[in-house]
């Protein structure tokens, strides 16, 4: 049975929300004497125990009274509360993040009002939350946290004030059409159009139509939102910067020119980058060498301690720093290590920036790190293209890849529809051998991937699938195994945790073929794709587990079914029951050659 307490709360919740509704019909439920679980109230499921209430469902039952968020949200097992649809007033109060374990919180299509709570953003388990079409008149609450959001639904309300940064990354759906809400829109990377935030007369900039006003440079910021427009802003100071800089370097160069001859340069400039810290940037340029540094060094410190260093890639070997900061950015997502920035240079060539953060890494094993990240060359590599280290701030170049990753591809407004079976095996081939390569070039190093996932395999401009983001932040993925083994290392046993990341890798890359043939998302409202292909291949309904757009193409069930055996081996438990990448890579290309050579027999 539900605890007194919750039911009473359930009760009172139940009894504002009908008020003025006329009496309901005998099995409604909803009293204090009948249990809300095995009284079976109307709109209430609860789990397999019958002893805590899981889901209220209450779309339109025309109820009319006001929302009492502190007597629902005591239940706080509530995964589900679903009001849609009725008549509802009154507001959503700070203590919904009570109700710690929502995944979907539906209010849509009611009268409710007032401020949206801050507190919303606490809510970190939230899959879909849909708000639309009431009257909300407050600024939207910043729910970049919730990184796991999939849908947002907030058009036809009265909100105010500026977008904040979402996560866009996971978003499949956004929409906050005609509200009143003001300022750019934040980079959305082509991921959503123009409807979803149209009917606000003062938002601008992309997709919408109108363009935004230039932005001055910024005054005094709070502290918040700052960060991220300092790297915007610095941009338009550096560049006023850059000419003073061209000027006094005429003067000086004009004196030094009798002096000696030298084939170094250093420049010196004064800029304030990054929470009004006095900084210096040096550039040291050799001639007939097209290798470029820019250094940026604390002037309270005085040491020479970071630098932007072009990698061996030709694409951007004239790349300075000053291109960077002057072009504009924007930003794409956040990362659990820190945010990615689109920017466009004068040239057209598009970067992806990303700025990392807490990695407590010294700037020397970093820029070794980087030296070393840079050997490994593949065609389905996407090697940083140059990097950028002080004590605050390190970034990471890439090229800008414009088709997407896997995750969207998989995930996205397509569902995978048009990515079938063959190219799904070539792109499962493809990145096991260019893992496998940057585990046998780097394993001396102790560098693997880290963090393999599908939102990390980007597909280039010939749509071949590329891995990006080795090497850096180590993060634990649902290898459980994995997270209690390096729990336990001692922390000087390199070599140990170096061959548990290896074969942390390998459960990132099984779970990317659990993904390519399923085409379900990873985690999905406490759904866990590795435990649930557990199960299903448990209770022996194996070929439930495909992806339908698989089935009805009719891939061939034998090499799904081997391709899954493989999957299965690398997300084995026991690490070192995990095959090699190497090994993966000759499994997965016999499968590929075993379907390229029976295609080709079906066709003659
Ligand atoms: N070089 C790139 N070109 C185009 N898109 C990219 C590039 N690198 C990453 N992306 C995409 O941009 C989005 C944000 O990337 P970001 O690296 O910040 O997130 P993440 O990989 O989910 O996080 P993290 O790696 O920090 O855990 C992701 O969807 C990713 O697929």
């Amino acid at each position: 049975e539900v605890e007194e307490e919750v039911k009473r709360a359930l009760v009172q919740f139940m009894e504002k929300l009908s008020v003025g509704n006329a009496a309901r019909d005998p099995n409604w439920g909803w009293n204090r004497s009948s249990d809300p679980c095995s009284g079976k109230w109307v709109g209430v499921t609860c789990d397999s125990r019958q002893k805590s209430v899981r889901k209220i469902v209450l779309d339109g039952f025309n109820l009319s009274g006001i929302l009492d968020t502190t007597s629902v949200c005591k239940t706080q097992s509530l995964v589900v509360l679903s009001l849609e649809e009725n008549n509802i007033a009154g507001t959503v109060s700070q203590e919904i993040s009570n109700c710690k374990q929502l995944t979907h919180l539906y209010v849509g299509r009611n009268k409710l009002s007032g401020n949206l709570p801050d507190s919303l953003s606490k809510l970190n388990n939230l899959k879909r939350l849909d708000i639309s079409n009431n009257n909300f008149s407050s600024e939207l609450p910043d729910l970049s946290r919730i990184s796991g959001l999939l849908t947002f639904f907030a058009e036809n309300n009265q909100l105010r004030g500026g977008i904040p940064e979402f996560d866009f990354s996971n978003l499949l759906q956004f929409n906050v059409s005609n509200n009143n809400l003001s300022g750019p829109v934040p980079g959305v990377n082509g991921r959503l159009g123009a409807d979803s935030f149209s009917g606000n007369p003062g938002l601008c900039g992309k997709p919408l139509p109108n363009a935004c006003p230039p932005t001055p440079p910024p005054i005094k910021e709070s502290k918040g939102s700052s960060t991220n427009q300092v790297f915007l802003f610095s941009g338009y100071i550096l560049l006023g910067l850059f000419i003073l800089l061209l000027v006094v370097l005429k003067l000086v160069s004009k004196n030094k020119q009798k002096e000696e001859k030298t084939d170094v340069i250093k420049k010196e400039v004064a800029l304030d980058i990054n929470s009004n810290k006095r900084s210096s940037i040096s550039s040291v340029h050799r001639a007939g060498d097209n290798r470029s540094e820019y250094s940026i060094t604390s002037v309270d410190s005085g040491a020479a301690s970071s630098s932007l260093v072009v990698l061996t890639s030709s694409k951007v070997n004239k790349l300075k720093f000053e291109d960077l900061l002057r072009a504009p950015a924007e930003l794409l997502g956040r990362g659990k290590h820190g945010s990615l920035y689109r920017v466009v240079l004068d040239d057209g060539l598009m970067l992806a920036v990303k700025r990392l953060r807490d990695w407590s890494i010294s700037s020397e094993d970093f820029k070794n790190r980087m030296q070393k990240i840079d050997h490994v060359k593949h065609p389905n590599v996407l090697p940083p293209l140059a990097y950028y280290c002080s004590k605050q701030e390190k970034l990471l170049v890439y090229e800008y890849q414009p088709n997407g990753s896997l995750f969207n591809l998989l995930h996205g407004s397509e569902n995978g529809q048009s990515f079938d079976w063959g190219s799904r095996l070539r792109v499962a081939a493809c990145v096991a051998k260019a893992l496998a390569l940057i585990h046998e070039e780097l394993r001396e190093d102790g560098i693997a991937h880290g963090n393999l996932k599908s939102n990390n395999i980007l597909f280039n401009n010939n749509m071949e699938p590329c891995i990006s983001e080795y090497g850096l932040i180590v993060t634990e993925n649902h290898d459980q195994s994995f997270l209690a083994q390096t729990s336990s290392l001692k922390i000087n046993d390199i070599s140990n945790q170096m061959c548990s990341t290896i074969k942390a890798d390998v459960y990132g890359f099984g779970v990317i073929l659990l993904e390519l043939l399923t085409g379900k998302l990873v985690q999905n409202n406490g759904f866990n794709l590795a435990t649930w292909v557990h199960s299903v291949v448990r209770e022996e309904w194996t070929v439930e587990v495909f992806d339908e757009v698989l089935i009805a193409e009719a891939a061939s069930e034998e090499r799904m079914l081997k391709l899954l055996q493989v999957a299965l081996r690398c997300i084995n438990q026991s690490p070192n029951e995990r095959p090699s990448m190497n090994q993966v890579a000759v499994m997965i290309n016999n499968i590929k050659e075993e379907e390229e050579r029976s295609i080709s027999s079906e066709a003659r």
